[in-house]
């Protein structure tokens, strides 16, 4: 296969930092490009039949890591997907390498100051929150954006609604396919 026809049936993987919305908008995003929406942890909760936060009870942090690096690589293998990370898969080299290399890599930013409104909604269910106190989740936050750089397009997502992000990446991603791919 060349180039121009790989880039528009390339998977597109959403990343960012957890409660950004990578899960709603990679739906959304699907739907709109008719393909197949894979969100990773909602694969690993499928496979055990638990939340997520149940899942790190079981088989603990490292193991989770584990089993989510060979799900990601599994589906970015294949083409025409939606994918949408948990937020700590691309700690992980061989994660940022397959997925950079294979697929469209969207990072959906967003400032500190508009993520901690939302931490009320989301705390509950992402056990890497819990037990930490707002300077520690703050830290965390601000190590995370240095592993998010490598990304093919960035949206800063304050003040949009999940719908205007989706609707903004399938646009911004008919401009690439029209560039690189005009016939
Ligand atoms: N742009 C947004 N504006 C307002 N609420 C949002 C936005 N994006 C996501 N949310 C809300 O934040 C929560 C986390 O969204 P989710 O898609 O699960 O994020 P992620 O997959 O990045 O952790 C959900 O309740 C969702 O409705
Ligand atoms: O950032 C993280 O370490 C995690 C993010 C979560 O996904 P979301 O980013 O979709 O919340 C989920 O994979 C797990 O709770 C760990
Ligand atoms: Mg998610």
């Amino acid at each position: 296969m060349n180039n121009r026809e790989s880039i528009r049936e390339k998977s597109i993987v959403i990343i960012g930092f957890m409660g950004v919305g990578k899960t709603t908008v990679g739906e959304l995003v699907a739907k709109k490009l008719y393909r197949d929406f894979i969100d990773i942890d909602r694969v690993i909760e499928n496979s055990f039949n638990i939340p997520i936060v149940d899942v790190f009870k079981l088989i603990g942090e490292k193991s989770f890591r584990q089993k989510e690096k060979e799900i990601i690589k599994e589906y970015c293998a294949q083409k025409l997907k939606v994918i949408s990370l948990g937020g700590g898969a691309y700690l992980q080299e061989d994660i940022r390498k397959v997925t950079l290399e294979n697929c469209i890599v969207i990072f959906l930013d967003i400032t500190w100051e508009s993520w901690k409104e939302r931490l009320n909604i989301i705390i509950d269910s992402r056990p890497v929150l819990h037990g930490k106190t707002m300077e520690e989740i703050e830290e965390l936050f601000y190590k995370r954006q240095g592993i998010y750089k490598s990304h093919h397009s960035k949206l800063e997502t304050d003040n949009l609604n999940t719908i205007d992000i989706a609707d903004f990446i399938v646009e911004s991603l008919k401009i690439a396919y029209e560039m690189y791919d005009p016939n």
